[in-house]
């Protein structure tokens, strides 16, 4: 793992005037320079086609903080490292432009040349602007060059090839940071931690001890204003492909050698190439899709996904998705990970539950105390409560062989609320330092693809029962089944929470 501490770059906004830069970019960045996690040498230089000044430019900037800021120096010092530069990337003409303003800057603020073209703009810019900057020298530099690229990484494995040959005939793989939010989030990168720090866990985890793993992310946004995207990608696309997928290679990985990027990427693709394939008549047996109806949510009636803006009032499109996933390889052999998300559900909440199969003989259960029975669970929160549970059996204090769960349970945020980093903030510092083991491998993208495309073929050719789920509810039906058959049930994730959680 690459660490260079303070690195002096500038960075390169494209879809600088853009929603994500506003929310997620420009305080990821504010928060790396007041915890002094960039060089004070810096700058940022934001592209859009609006016509802003760098005044116009710095107050979205400081705007975009000022929630957690007050003071108004250090607002305007951050801010006076942002430039805006106009222009459509399409046109090649304005590259060279921009050119000469990221050399303007290295001589200014003393930058060795270490640039970072981060681009949060439409997928279908991602090959031009890779081309304009290899052709027109903006990479040709004596320091590094990186290019952070946001998701959707295509929407199926050919666009994604196509995106990613576009792609590397300007940077190489280890020049190119994929966005995988999920990464970045605090508890996604203690799956590692809790299995390989643990002499508790780590001989457990295998299908020996295992009886089943449970990731779920649900939602309670709905689709908002991004009908239009969604309704080429729904839930299969938007949120498995990359993130539940990322989850569950993270749980089932072997350890890695070392704590490298090529060694854990390596262990995570193998996990990827193990992922039994769901294809033709199978679909149906592994996977459940949904779409949200009307319903209520906090005492308020929200519209079904059909009237969405945006959306065709007959879509077929999923705002849900809920699958198991069987891994043939020695470990994981017959142990399903069940895997759900949707938009419109009852609670904001990502969870992993990996539930422990029974002992040999359970001396504190039969068949008239079946209440007794509690299986060990270890509940990983990673949203919006960020812990860690483990749900064991004690003695019953009111006398009799009877057992009651516990819980001991560990918070992150009762320890560190205030400087928990955000995803985007650890992603942009990896970056910045060199690190890529966080973002995703072409070889992890492209596996993933596979396994969603056989799934999406069927959905695509098979209309839906559709509208199948209530607005807060958790899903449609099906997806209880689709545990019930295999002796199992959802562990419900708002009951999985501790007075020191959510
Ligand atoms: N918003 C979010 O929360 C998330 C977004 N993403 C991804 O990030 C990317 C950006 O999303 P988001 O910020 O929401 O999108 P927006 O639509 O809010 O912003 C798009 C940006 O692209 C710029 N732009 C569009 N066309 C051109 C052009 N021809 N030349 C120069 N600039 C152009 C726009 O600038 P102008 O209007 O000034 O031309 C604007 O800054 C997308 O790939 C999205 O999927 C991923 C995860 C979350
Ligand atoms: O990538 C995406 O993630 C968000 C959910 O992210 P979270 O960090 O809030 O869990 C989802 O809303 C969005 O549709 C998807 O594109």
């Amino acid at each position: 793992m690459n660490s260079e501490l303070n690195p002096k770059a500038v960075i390169v906004i494209f879809g600088a005037t853009g929603d994500l830069a506003k929310r997620k970019l420009f305080p990821s960045i504010f928060r790396l320079y007041r915890n002094k996690k960039i060089a004070e040498e810096f700058a940022v230089v934001g592209v859009g086609r609006r016509s802003w000044s760098d005044d116009e430019f710095r107050s979205n900037v400081k705007s975009s903080i000022s929630s957690f800021q007050s003071d108004s120096a250090e607002a305007d010092e951050f801010a006076s490292h942002f430039h805006y530069h106009s222009f459509d990337v399409t046109n090649p003409e304005s590259y060279l432009e921009l050119k000469g303003l990221l050399d303007d800057l290295d001589g200014s603020y003393n930058i060795p040349g270490n640039r970072i073209f981060y681009l949060a703009m439409a997928p279908e810019f991602f090959g031009t602007i890779a081309k304009q900057l290899k052709t027109q020298g903006l990479t040709a530099v004596q320091g590094w060059s990186r290019l952070v690229i946001e998701k959707p990484f295509g929407r199926d494995l050919p666009s994604a090839n196509e995106l990613n040959d576009e792609i590397r005939e300007a940077f190489s793989e280890d020049q190119i940071y994929r966005i995988d939010h999920y990464l970045g989030k605090e508890m996604v990168q203690n799956i590692e931690v809790i299995r390989f720090a643990n002499a508790l866990f780590e001989p457990l985890w295998n299908n020996r001890f295992i009886s089943n793993i449970q990731v779920t992310s649900s939602e309670v946004l709905g689709v908002e204003d991004r009908g239009r995207y969604y309704e080429s990608s729904g839930a299969l696309r938007d949120m498995v492909q990359n993130h539940m997928m990322q989850m569950v290679a993270l749980l089932a990985m072997e350890p890695p050698i070392k704590l490298t990027t090529d060694e854990i990427r390596s262990e995570k693709v193998k996990v990827l190439r193990a992922m039994r394939p769901i294809e033709g008549e199978r679909v149906e047996d592994y996977f459940v899709r949904g779409q949200y109806d009307q319903g209520l949510i906090d005492g308020k009636q929200l519209p079904g996904y059909r009237e969405e803006n945006n959306v065709d009032q007959e879509s077929n499109t999923e705002t849900y998705a809920a699958g198991k996933i069987m891994i043939d390889n020695f470990r994981w052999a017959g142990v399903p990970f069940y895997i759900r998300t949707g938009k419109r559900m009852e609670t904001k909440s990502t969870k992993i539950v990996v539930e422990f199969k029974d002992i040999p003989m359970n001396l504190y259960y039969n068949s008239q105390e079946k209440e007794n029975k509690h299986p060990n669970l270890l509940v990983i929160h990673i949203q919006p409560d960020e812990g860690i549970t483990l749900h064991l059996n004690a003695k019953k204090t009111e006398g009799g062989a009877y057992t009651k769960p516990i819980r001991l349970g560990f918070w992150n945020n009762s320890v560190d609320t205030f400087n928990t980093p955000e995803a985007y903030e650890k992603l942009i510092d990896d970056c910045m330092r060199g690190d890529a083991t966080n973002f995703t491998h072409w070889d992890e993208v492209a596996l993933s693809w596979s396994f969603v495309d056989k799934i999406s073929k069927i959905w695509e050719k098979e209309k839906a029962v559709f509208p199948n789920y209530a607005s807060g509810s958790m899903g449609p039906r099906e997806a209880d089944e689709l545990l019930e058959k295999d002796g199992f049930h959802w562990w419900p994730v708002t009951e999985l929470i501790s007075e020191q959680g959510e």
